[in-house]
């Protein structure tokens, strides 16, 4: 079930130079533990990897972030907004308007042309045709795509729809670009092409980037890193592995 968290008390209100802020996030998915008291922060414009091995967390806390999942404990603030207490209608309107996602696969609409695929958080969101496919262009040529924009995406490669996908995450510029492994289905040239693209693309535009990664390599771009182990921060992970060895230590010992 879930629970309403409770209003943050002024002393507890978010720091002022974090965009994006969580405390204490619990997640649990129908009984199998996804989250287990996580908190981060991230300041506008930076990029901060979320890393460690499957099955840890990463995807629950970026859709938790974003809005998409309800902690069942705990808050997400957005630029002063307590997003974990916005009505679904509120919520939906923020993930639109500020926030953008990348996921494993591209998704393309294989009817759509290329550029239409870039363009289609503008078209959706009532921006003028001729604007919406103006802003596509733009960003399907920062990209190195501008010749693929007339065509379908079935001509291109794994690589290239990735990097449609970016382009169509970036195009309405997001305050925050949620990246959930985008480069797990690529090679390893390719894999770091995608991600060089990603940084240079959210540095130049200020826009701030979460990027979950199981990758070592592609966590070594972000300015910090965030390491989760069995859905808690890796760290209390670890201690809490050490309270249960002390435990068992001491038992011995008694
Ligand atoms: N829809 C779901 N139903 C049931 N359990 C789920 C669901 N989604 C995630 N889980 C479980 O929650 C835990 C955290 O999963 P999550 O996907 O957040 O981890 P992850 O680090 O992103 O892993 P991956 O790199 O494989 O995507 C795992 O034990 C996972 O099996």
């Amino acid at each position: 079930m879930v629970t309403a968290p409770d209003k943050a008390r002024p002393d507890q209100a978010p720091p002022q130079d974090d965009l994006l802020w969580a405390r204490s996030l619990h997640y649990s998915h129908g009984g199998t533990p996804g989250l287990i008291g996580v908190s981060a922060g991230v300041r506008q414009g930076e990029i901060l990897a979320v890393t460690g091995p499957r099955g840890c967390g990463k995807s629950t806390l970026l859709r938790c972030l974003a809005g998409q999942l309800l902690p069942e404990q705990g808050e997400v603030w957005f630029n002063s907004v307590p997003v974990h207490t916005l009505g679904t209608a509120a919520r939906e309107r923020l993930r639109r308007d500020r926030f953008a996602w990348i996921g494993p696969d591209p998704q393309l609409l294989p009817e759509l042309k290329v550029w239409e695929n870039a363009a289609l958080p503008l078209l959706i969101g009532g921006v003028p045709h001729r604007a919406a496919r103006r802003a596509a262009l733009e960003w399907l040529e920062r990209l190195d795509l501008d010749r693929f924009a007339g065509k379908r995406p079935g001509a291109l490669n794994r690589a290239e729809a990735q990097r449609v996908a970016l382009a169509r995450a970036l195009v309405a510029e997001p305050a925050v670009l949620f990246a959930d492994e985008p480069t797990a289905p690529l090679h390893r040239a390719e894999r770091a092409l995608l991600l060089r693209t990603l940084t240079t693309a959210a540095r130049s535009h200020g826009i701030t980037v979460l990027l979950a990664t199981h990758d070592e390599e592609a966590a070594a771009g972000a300015d910090r890193a965030l390491a989760l182990l069995d859905g808690r921060p890796a760290g209390a992970a670890a201690a809490s592995a050490l309270t249960t060895e002390d435990q068992a230590a001491c038992s011995l010992s008694a």
